[in-house]
């Protein structure tokens, strides 16, 4: 069987060489032909799948990608030719979970904000806004949920409406790039809600570009509206409007789930579900690959004060202001942008970090935001 995988897989060699002949391919000069003879395609955001991709083979039998979003396969056109997608959802929640907070801690930080003041407004529950929103319960931050097509399947979370949302002083948005529909997300932030918020508010994009109206938001700044934005993803990437780069308070190259554990453990789902499609025993496992993370002990500083003592500890572990900075001077154009994504540092999860939590005088909070025990 020939699997063919993405370049930016990690650990895709250990996971998948002793089940089939593999090729590694770029999806900077991957084509029809030099797909031809592949039985397994495996992918991440990077490489859209599609008719015209797929147009020289007629073996494949398992097509799928290691990340959360599918926007970048035609679902449609493998279900008419009967190959069975999968994807990687919930693979790098915890990852864009923990960029989230430090995105807010970074900027309560700048505005002098208190965050146990403040309300967030998380849209879309799946599995980044319930990762989220967990941490958020750690740290005693009030938050609201928005996901109409939850509420509707059913789901007893108590929702609110995006009214309520724009209400909010925190405004996250981690919802897939639906183009239309009842639920369409492309576009949700036009215009006329970015001119609804104000200087006081945060609005965090990390989901997909198109949801949030980059032009929109663009011509706003040119006009002199203030507004407070991080954006990770971007309206057309790589190719980027790089004009609205400045504008941004907190700006990053679509790295919001790029920790060591979000890309890696998107790979090996894909192996357990190849696994489990041909039968075969899983017999390989992340935890035998991951290094040892290189930041800690952490020791917490403060013993009484929860917020001030997780926020020292996570932006020692994750400072989005590092991101940012490289991101405002290295990006110009779109090769730019893929360069950085692909030599992104090395960013470990709270997971992989040993605390001493010492005499802090909540020391199980500090642990249910992951980190581990000495
Ligand atoms: N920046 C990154 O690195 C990064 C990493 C992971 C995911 N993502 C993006 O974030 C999205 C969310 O990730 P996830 O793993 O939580 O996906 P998910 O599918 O688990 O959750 C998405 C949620 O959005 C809800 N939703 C859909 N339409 C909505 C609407 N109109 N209004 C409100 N809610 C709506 C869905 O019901 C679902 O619960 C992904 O689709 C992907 O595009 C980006
Ligand atoms: O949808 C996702 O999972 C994320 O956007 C993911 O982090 C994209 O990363 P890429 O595949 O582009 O490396």
């Amino acid at each position: 069987m020939k699997i063919y995988y993405e370049d930016s897989m990690p650990y895709a060699a250990e996971f998948f060489n002793e089940l089939g002949e593999c090729q590694v391919f770029s999806h900077k000069t991957v084509n029809a032909a030099m797909l031809a003879d592949a039985d397994v395609l495996l992918v991440r955001s990077t490489t859209k799948v599609n008719a015209n991709l797929l147009s020289q083979n007629t073996r494949l039998q398992f097509v799928a990608t290691a990340t959360a979003g599918t926007d970048h396969v035609d679902q449609e056109y493998l279900a008419t030719r009967g190959i069975p997608f999968v994807s990687a959802g919930g693979c790098n929640a915890v990852a864009v979970a923990e960029y989230v907070l430090s995105a807010m801690i970074v900027t309560a930080n700048k505005h002098s904000w208190q965050l146990a003041d403040k309300t967030v407004g998380i849209v879309g529950a799946g599995h980044v806004g319930t990762a989220l929103s967990s941490l958020l319960t750690v740290l005693g931050i009030k938050h609201k949920l928005c996901d109409p097509p939850l509420a509707d399947g059913g789901d007893t979370r108590a929702f609110v409406t995006m009214d309520e949302i724009m209400q909010c002083d925190v405004i996250t948005l981690h919802v897939p790039w639906v183009k239309e529909g009842k639920y369409q997300t492309q576009g949700m932030f036009d215009k006329h809600r970015l001119k609804q918020l104000s200087e006081q508010q945060l609005l965090i994009n990390a989901c997909r570009g198109e949801v949030l109206d980059n032009q929109a938001a663009l011509e706003l700044f040119e006009q002199g509206k203030k507004l407070n934005l991080v954006l990770d993803v971007w309206d057309n990437e790589p190719d980027i409007k790089l004009e609205l780069i400045p504008h941004i308070a907190l700006a990053t190259a679509h790295i919001a789930g790029h920790t060591i554990e979000g890309k890696a453990r998107g790979t090996e789902m894909l192996y357990l579900a190849l696994c489990e499609l041909w039968g075969k025993q899983a017999d390989k496992k992340l935890s035998d690959y991951l290094p040892k993370a290189t930041i800690g002990p952490l020791i917490v500083k403060d013993t009484q004060d929860l917020l001030k003592a997780a926020s020292q500890l996570i932006l020692k572990v994750y400072d989005i202001s590092e991101d940012d900075q490289a991101f405002k001077k290295q990006a110009d154009g779109p090769d730019q942008f893929r360069y950085i994504r692909k030599h992104y540092p090395i960013r470990r999860e709270f997971s992989a970090i040993v605390v001493n939590a010492g005499n802090f005088v909540d020391s199980k909070a500090i642990y249910a935001l992951g980190f581990l025990p000495l």
